[in-house]
Protein backbone atom coordinates (compact mmCIF):
# COMPACT_ATOMS: atom_id res chain seq x y z
CA UNK A 1 0.00 0.00 0.00
CA UNK A 2 1.23 3.62 -1.12
CA UNK A 3 -0.12 6.64 0.89
CA UNK A 4 -1.60 9.61 -1.59
CA UNK A 5 2.23 10.82 -1.93
CA UNK A 6 3.61 7.89 -3.21
CA UNK A 7 5.24 6.93 -0.04
CA UNK A 8 4.61 2.74 0.94
CA UNK A 9 2.81 3.01 4.10
CA UNK A 10 5.15 1.59 6.31
CA UNK A 11 7.78 4.52 5.65
CA UNK A 12 4.99 7.13 6.04
CA UNK A 13 5.21 9.81 9.01
CA UNK A 14 2.32 11.76 10.58
CA UNK A 15 2.79 15.36 10.01
CA UNK A 16 5.82 16.69 11.95
CA UNK A 17 4.69 20.35 14.05
CA UNK A 18 7.16 22.27 14.99
CA UNK A 19 9.24 23.19 18.40
CA UNK A 20 6.62 25.58 20.19
CA UNK A 21 6.94 28.58 18.73
CA UNK A 22 5.47 30.43 22.09
CA UNK A 23 8.03 28.83 24.48
CA UNK A 24 10.59 30.21 21.52
CA UNK A 25 9.40 33.75 22.00
CA UNK A 26 9.42 33.00 26.34
CA UNK A 27 13.25 32.33 26.08
CA UNK A 28 13.67 35.79 24.08
CA UNK A 29 12.14 37.50 26.46
CA UNK A 30 13.37 35.87 29.36
CA UNK A 31 17.13 36.76 27.24
CA UNK A 32 16.71 40.28 27.53
CA UNK A 33 16.04 39.89 31.57
CA UNK A 34 19.57 37.44 31.71
CA UNK A 35 22.22 39.86 33.73
CA UNK A 36 24.05 40.27 30.46
CA UNK A 37 24.07 43.00 27.81
CA UNK A 38 21.37 42.25 25.65
CA UNK A 39 22.83 40.04 22.58
CA UNK A 40 25.62 39.42 24.37
CA UNK A 41 26.03 35.77 24.30
CA UNK A 42 25.76 35.60 20.68
CA UNK A 43 24.56 32.34 18.84
CA UNK A 44 24.29 30.47 22.58
CA UNK A 45 20.60 32.67 22.65
CA UNK A 46 19.43 31.39 19.57
CA UNK A 47 20.44 27.71 20.98
CA UNK A 48 19.03 27.86 24.24
CA UNK A 49 15.95 29.36 22.94
CA UNK A 50 15.79 26.32 20.75
CA UNK A 51 16.37 24.09 23.31
CA UNK A 52 13.33 25.44 25.43
CA UNK A 53 11.13 25.40 22.26
CA UNK A 54 11.71 21.98 21.53
CA UNK A 55 11.77 20.86 25.23
CA UNK A 56 8.14 22.96 25.66
CA UNK A 57 9.08 24.62 28.63
CA UNK A 58 11.78 28.31 29.61
CA UNK A 59 13.93 27.64 30.86
CA UNK A 60 15.25 25.05 29.35
CA UNK A 61 16.23 21.50 31.27
CA UNK A 62 19.86 20.56 31.32
CA UNK A 63 20.00 17.02 29.30
CA UNK A 64 19.52 13.87 31.34
CA UNK A 65 20.26 11.72 28.79
CA UNK A 66 21.68 12.50 25.19
CA UNK A 67 22.66 9.67 23.28
CA UNK A 68 24.67 8.56 20.01
CA UNK A 69 23.67 6.14 18.00
CA UNK A 70 26.67 4.68 15.05
CA UNK A 71 25.16 3.23 12.26
CA UNK A 72 27.70 0.75 11.12
CA UNK A 73 27.51 -0.56 7.47
CA UNK A 74 29.34 -1.74 4.45
CA UNK A 75 29.12 -0.57 0.73
CA UNK A 76 29.86 -2.79 -2.61
CA UNK A 77 31.28 0.63 -4.20
CA UNK A 78 34.17 0.05 -1.74
CA UNK A 79 35.51 -2.83 -4.29
CA UNK A 80 36.20 -0.07 -7.47
CA UNK A 81 39.23 1.57 -4.73
CA UNK A 82 36.70 4.89 -3.86
CA UNK A 83 38.10 4.76 -0.16
CA UNK A 84 41.77 5.10 1.40
CA UNK A 85 41.23 2.23 3.72
CA UNK A 86 39.83 -1.31 3.45
CA UNK A 87 36.15 -2.07 4.30
CA UNK A 88 37.46 -4.52 6.76
CA UNK A 89 38.06 -1.41 9.17
CA UNK A 90 33.96 -1.22 9.48
CA UNK A 91 33.49 -4.31 11.62
CA UNK A 92 37.31 -3.82 12.85
CA UNK A 93 36.14 -0.45 14.59
CA UNK A 94 32.74 -1.48 15.16
CA UNK A 95 34.85 -4.17 18.14
CA UNK A 96 37.06 -0.79 18.81
CA UNK A 97 33.66 1.19 19.61
CA UNK A 98 32.42 -1.84 21.92
CA UNK A 99 35.92 -1.87 23.84
CA UNK A 100 35.45 2.02 24.02
CA UNK A 101 38.04 2.68 22.31
CA UNK A 102 37.21 5.05 19.88
CA UNK A 103 36.83 9.15 19.17
CA UNK A 104 33.28 8.77 19.65
CA UNK A 105 33.64 6.78 23.02
CA UNK A 106 36.31 9.56 24.11
CA UNK A 107 34.30 12.31 23.50
CA UNK A 108 30.96 11.08 24.73
CA UNK A 109 33.04 10.48 27.81
CA UNK A 110 33.22 13.88 28.05
CA UNK A 111 29.73 15.01 27.75
CA UNK A 112 27.96 12.75 29.99
CA UNK A 113 26.59 10.71 26.60
CA UNK A 114 25.60 7.31 26.48
CA UNK A 115 27.06 5.76 22.88
CA UNK A 116 24.78 3.12 21.36
CA UNK A 117 26.55 0.99 18.18
CA UNK A 118 24.53 -0.36 15.83
CA UNK A 119 25.38 -3.21 12.89
CA UNK A 120 22.80 -2.19 10.71
CA UNK A 121 24.74 -3.71 7.42
CA UNK A 122 28.42 -5.03 8.22
CA UNK A 123 29.78 -7.28 5.49
CA UNK A 124 30.76 -10.03 7.96
CA UNK A 125 28.83 -11.12 11.27
CA UNK A 126 29.40 -8.91 14.46
CA UNK A 127 28.93 -9.05 18.15
CA UNK A 128 25.04 -10.25 18.78
CA UNK A 129 24.76 -7.38 20.94
CA UNK A 130 24.95 -5.00 18.25
CA UNK A 131 23.40 -7.02 15.17
CA UNK A 132 19.85 -6.98 16.38
CA UNK A 133 18.81 -4.82 14.10
CA UNK A 134 20.97 -6.11 11.23
CA UNK A 135 19.32 -6.04 7.50
CA UNK A 136 21.71 -7.29 5.22
CA UNK A 137 25.36 -7.89 4.83
CA UNK A 138 26.93 -4.57 3.08
CA UNK A 139 24.86 -2.70 0.75
CA UNK A 140 24.48 -2.87 -3.34
CA UNK A 141 27.20 -1.61 -5.54
CA UNK A 142 25.10 1.74 -6.53
CA UNK A 143 27.58 2.44 -9.46
CA UNK A 144 25.42 -0.36 -10.88
CA UNK A 145 22.64 -2.61 -8.63
CA UNK A 146 20.66 -1.14 -6.35
CA UNK A 147 21.59 -0.29 -2.89
CA UNK A 148 18.94 -2.49 -1.49
CA UNK A 149 15.23 -4.09 -2.62
CA UNK A 150 12.23 -2.45 -1.30
CA UNK A 151 11.52 -4.64 1.37
CA UNK A 152 15.32 -4.58 3.19
CA UNK A 153 14.76 -0.24 2.62
CA UNK A 154 11.54 -0.66 4.40
CA UNK A 155 13.21 -2.91 7.35
CA UNK A 156 16.18 -0.19 8.04
CA UNK A 157 14.21 2.94 8.02
CA UNK A 158 11.71 0.96 10.39
CA UNK A 159 14.65 -0.30 12.38
CA UNK A 160 15.92 3.33 12.70
CA UNK A 161 12.23 4.55 13.41
CA UNK A 162 12.33 1.70 16.00
CA UNK A 163 15.94 2.55 17.51
CA UNK A 164 14.60 6.48 17.74
CA UNK A 165 11.15 4.87 19.74
CA UNK A 166 13.72 2.26 22.22
CA UNK A 167 16.14 5.21 22.98
CA UNK A 168 13.05 8.26 24.16
CA UNK A 169 11.42 5.58 25.53
CA UNK A 170 14.56 4.96 27.70
CA UNK A 171 14.69 8.48 28.43
CA UNK A 172 16.86 9.54 25.83
CA UNK A 173 16.58 13.65 25.73
CA UNK A 174 18.85 14.64 22.98
CA UNK A 175 19.72 12.59 20.43
CA UNK A 176 23.18 12.40 17.72
CA UNK A 177 23.43 10.00 14.95
CA UNK A 178 26.47 8.81 13.91
CA UNK A 179 27.81 6.64 11.65
CA UNK A 180 30.97 4.64 10.76
CA UNK A 181 31.77 2.57 7.11
CA UNK A 182 34.12 2.41 5.06
CA UNK A 183 33.05 3.94 1.55
CA UNK A 184 29.71 5.79 2.65
CA UNK A 185 30.91 9.18 1.56
CA UNK A 186 30.12 7.89 -1.90
CA UNK A 187 26.21 7.07 -1.34
CA UNK A 188 26.22 10.25 0.42
CA UNK A 189 27.53 12.08 -2.39
CA UNK A 190 25.18 10.86 -4.56
CA UNK A 191 22.07 11.55 -2.44
CA UNK A 192 23.72 15.44 -1.82
CA UNK A 193 24.18 15.90 -5.63
CA UNK A 194 21.58 14.28 -6.46
CA UNK A 195 18.51 16.19 -4.50
CA UNK A 196 20.49 19.23 -5.42
CA UNK A 197 20.80 19.00 -8.80
CA UNK A 198 24.27 19.28 -8.39
CA UNK A 199 27.63 18.17 -10.61
CA UNK A 200 29.40 15.36 -8.91
CA UNK A 201 32.96 17.24 -9.15
CA UNK A 202 31.32 20.25 -7.16
CA UNK A 203 30.94 17.63 -4.47
CA UNK A 204 32.96 14.78 -4.38
CA UNK A 205 35.52 14.91 -1.49
CA UNK A 206 38.10 13.28 0.01
CA UNK A 207 36.50 10.70 2.80
CA UNK A 208 38.67 8.87 4.80
CA UNK A 209 41.69 10.47 2.25
CA UNK A 210 41.51 9.12 -0.85
CA UNK A 211 44.37 9.84 -3.20
CA UNK A 212 44.23 11.75 -6.72
CA UNK A 213 43.17 8.17 -8.40
CA UNK A 214 40.81 6.84 -6.03
CA UNK A 215 39.51 10.60 -5.91
CA UNK A 216 38.90 9.95 -10.26
CA UNK A 217 37.72 6.48 -9.40
CA UNK A 218 35.17 8.28 -6.38
CA UNK A 219 33.81 10.91 -8.86
CA UNK A 220 33.02 8.01 -11.62
CA UNK A 221 30.76 6.06 -9.40
CA UNK A 222 29.53 8.91 -8.50
CA UNK A 223 28.20 9.45 -11.61
CA UNK A 224 27.68 6.42 -12.50
CA UNK A 225 25.19 5.95 -9.28
CA UNK A 226 23.59 9.22 -10.46
CA UNK A 227 22.91 8.72 -13.61
CA UNK A 228 21.01 5.41 -11.90
CA UNK A 229 19.07 7.33 -9.30
CA UNK A 230 17.73 10.79 -11.47
CA UNK A 231 14.74 8.50 -12.04
CA UNK A 232 13.50 8.34 -8.46
CA UNK A 233 15.06 11.12 -7.07
CA UNK A 234 11.48 12.79 -6.00
CA UNK A 235 10.65 9.54 -3.95
CA UNK A 236 13.21 9.21 -1.05
CA UNK A 237 12.16 5.63 -0.62
CA UNK A 238 13.43 4.53 -3.94
CA UNK A 239 16.25 6.98 -3.46
CA UNK A 240 17.66 4.96 -0.55
CA UNK A 241 16.60 1.83 -1.84
CA UNK A 242 18.28 2.90 -5.54
CA UNK A 243 21.61 4.82 -4.77
CA UNK A 244 22.21 4.53 -0.49
CA UNK A 245 22.19 1.65 2.15
CA UNK A 246 20.81 0.55 4.81
CA UNK A 247 22.85 2.84 6.77
CA UNK A 248 21.51 6.24 5.39
CA UNK A 249 17.98 4.61 5.48
CA UNK A 250 18.08 3.37 9.04
CA UNK A 251 19.27 6.88 9.71
CA UNK A 252 16.60 8.63 7.97
CA UNK A 253 14.41 6.71 9.85
CA UNK A 254 15.83 7.65 13.15
CA UNK A 255 16.04 11.52 12.53
CA UNK A 256 12.18 11.45 10.99
CA UNK A 257 10.98 9.54 14.08
CA UNK A 258 13.32 11.56 16.60
CA UNK A 259 11.26 14.67 15.20
CA UNK A 260 8.09 13.26 15.29
CA UNK A 261 8.91 12.22 19.11
CA UNK A 262 9.77 15.99 20.01
CA UNK A 263 13.12 14.81 20.57
CA UNK A 264 16.39 17.57 19.28
CA UNK A 265 18.81 16.35 17.49
CA UNK A 266 22.27 17.76 16.63
CA UNK A 267 23.91 16.28 13.32
CA UNK A 268 27.11 15.22 12.58
CA UNK A 269 28.92 15.16 8.98
CA UNK A 270 28.32 14.54 5.49
CA UNK A 271 26.90 11.27 5.91
CA UNK A 272 24.28 12.08 9.17
CA UNK A 273 23.72 15.08 6.64
CA UNK A 274 22.48 13.37 3.67
CA UNK A 275 20.33 10.89 5.71
CA UNK A 276 18.83 14.00 6.92
CA UNK A 277 18.04 15.24 3.69
CA UNK A 278 15.98 11.93 3.04
CA UNK A 279 14.59 11.87 6.22
CA UNK A 280 13.27 16.05 5.87
CA UNK A 281 11.48 15.12 2.21
CA UNK A 282 10.02 11.74 4.05
CA UNK A 283 8.76 13.94 7.36
CA UNK A 284 8.82 17.44 6.23
CA UNK A 285 9.54 19.67 8.71
CA UNK A 286 11.81 17.22 10.35
CA UNK A 287 14.57 19.80 10.04
CA UNK A 288 13.66 22.13 13.06
CA UNK A 289 14.36 19.39 15.46
CA UNK A 290 17.61 19.78 13.96
CA UNK A 291 21.03 21.22 14.96
CA UNK A 292 23.90 21.02 12.86
CA UNK A 293 27.05 20.34 14.70
CA UNK A 294 29.50 21.33 13.04
CA UNK A 295 30.52 21.63 8.97
CA UNK A 296 32.77 19.00 7.70
CA UNK A 297 35.49 19.25 5.50
CA UNK A 298 33.38 17.52 2.62
CA UNK A 299 32.33 19.58 -0.33
CA UNK A 300 28.58 17.99 -0.10
CA UNK A 301 28.59 18.78 3.77
CA UNK A 302 28.14 22.38 2.62
CA UNK A 303 25.92 21.88 0.06
CA UNK A 304 23.33 19.85 2.17
CA UNK A 305 23.55 22.36 5.01
CA UNK A 306 22.44 24.97 3.03
CA UNK A 307 19.57 22.94 1.50
CA UNK A 308 18.22 22.19 4.55
CA UNK A 309 19.52 26.03 5.81
CA UNK A 310 21.13 24.53 8.90
CA UNK A 311 24.41 27.09 10.14
CA UNK A 312 27.03 24.46 11.84
CA UNK A 313 27.73 25.49 15.36
CA UNK A 314 31.15 24.28 14.87
CA UNK A 315 33.95 24.61 11.72
CA UNK A 316 36.91 22.76 13.16
CA UNK A 317 38.30 20.51 9.93
CA UNK A 318 36.75 17.66 10.88
CA UNK A 319 36.34 14.67 8.54
CA UNK A 320 35.75 11.82 11.20
CA UNK A 321 32.03 10.86 11.18
CA UNK A 322 30.94 8.34 14.22
CA UNK A 323 28.67 11.27 15.53
CA UNK A 324 32.56 13.10 16.44
CA UNK A 325 31.32 16.62 15.41
CA UNK A 326 28.01 16.78 16.79
CA UNK A 327 29.69 15.45 20.21
CA UNK A 328 32.69 18.73 20.14
CA UNK A 329 29.16 20.75 19.43
CA UNK A 330 27.14 19.16 22.39
CA UNK A 331 29.12 21.35 25.30
CA UNK A 332 28.50 24.34 23.31
CA UNK A 333 24.07 23.73 23.40
CA UNK A 334 25.22 22.28 26.85
CA UNK A 335 26.22 26.22 27.50
CA UNK A 336 23.37 27.28 25.75
CA UNK A 337 21.01 25.81 28.18
CA UNK A 338 23.01 26.50 31.23
CA UNK A 339 23.10 30.31 30.76
CA UNK A 340 19.43 30.63 29.93
CA UNK A 341 18.36 28.33 33.14
CA UNK A 342 20.71 29.04 35.43
CA UNK A 343 21.63 32.57 34.92
CA UNK A 344 20.11 35.51 37.72
CA UNK A 345 17.69 38.56 35.95
CA UNK A 346 18.65 42.31 36.21
CA UNK A 347 15.35 42.28 39.42
CA UNK A 348 16.75 39.43 40.93
CA UNK A 349 20.18 40.34 41.79
CA UNK A 350 19.42 44.08 41.68
CA UNK A 351 21.45 44.75 38.85
CA UNK A 352 20.30 48.23 36.86
CA UNK A 353 19.71 47.96 33.08
CA UNK A 354 20.04 51.51 32.65
CA UNK A 355 22.95 54.24 32.47
CA UNK A 356 22.07 56.66 34.97
CA UNK A 357 21.89 60.71 35.09
CA UNK A 358 25.34 61.04 36.78
CA UNK A 359 27.03 58.46 35.53
CA UNK A 360 26.97 60.08 32.08
CA UNK A 361 27.48 63.03 33.26
CA UNK A 362 30.61 62.42 35.22
CA UNK A 363 32.02 60.30 31.73
CA UNK A 364 31.33 63.95 30.16
CA UNK A 365 33.38 65.78 32.59
CA UNK A 366 36.45 63.45 32.26
CA UNK A 367 36.28 63.97 28.89
CA UNK A 368 36.34 67.83 28.76
CA UNK A 369 38.74 67.28 31.34
CA UNK A 370 41.18 65.11 29.10
CA UNK A 371 40.83 67.17 26.35
CA UNK A 372 41.80 70.15 28.44
CA UNK A 373 44.73 68.44 29.13
O1 LIG B 1 31.34 12.90 8.78
C1 LIG B 1 31.98 13.26 7.78
O2 LIG B 1 31.77 14.35 7.23
C2 LIG B 1 33.00 12.29 7.21
C3 LIG B 1 33.84 12.72 6.20
C4 LIG B 1 34.77 11.83 5.72
C5 LIG B 1 34.86 10.52 6.22
N1 LIG B 1 34.00 10.13 7.20
C6 LIG B 1 34.10 8.76 7.76
O3 LIG B 1 34.96 7.99 6.96
C7 LIG B 1 34.30 6.85 6.42
C8 LIG B 1 33.89 7.11 5.01
O4 LIG B 1 34.95 7.63 4.22
P1 LIG B 1 35.26 6.92 2.83
O5 LIG B 1 36.46 7.64 2.30
O6 LIG B 1 35.59 5.49 3.17
O7 LIG B 1 34.05 7.08 2.01
C9 LIG B 1 33.09 6.65 7.28
O8 LIG B 1 33.40 5.73 8.30
C10 LIG B 1 32.77 8.02 7.82
O9 LIG B 1 32.35 7.94 9.15
C11 LIG B 1 33.09 10.99 7.71
C1 LIG C 1 40.18 4.12 11.43
C2 LIG C 1 38.87 4.76 10.97
C3 LIG C 1 37.96 5.22 11.94
C4 LIG C 1 36.76 5.79 11.50
N1 LIG C 1 35.72 6.30 12.15
C5 LIG C 1 34.82 6.71 11.28
N2 LIG C 1 35.27 6.48 10.08
C6 LIG C 1 36.49 5.92 10.15
C7 LIG C 1 37.38 5.46 9.19
C8 LIG C 1 38.57 4.88 9.60
C9 LIG C 1 39.55 4.42 8.57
Amino acid sequence: MTTESGIPSEAAFEAVTPPDPAVAAEADARQQQLTKPAGSLGRLEALGGWVAACQGQCPPRAFGRPRVVVFAGDHGVTAHGVSAYPAEVTAQMVANFQAGGAAVNALAATTGAGVRVVDIAVATDTDPTVSTHKVRRSSGSIDREDALSESETLQAIAAGRAIADEEIDGGADLLIAGEMGIGNTTPATVLIAALTNTEPVAAVGRGTGVDDAGWIRKTAAIRDAMRRVRPVTADPVALLRVGAGADLAAMAGLLAQAALRRTPVILDGVVVTAAAMVAEDLAPGAREWWVAGHRSTEPAHTIALKHLRLDPILDLGMRLGEGSGALVALPVLQSAVATLAEMATFADAGVSTESGESATDSTADDETEAEAH
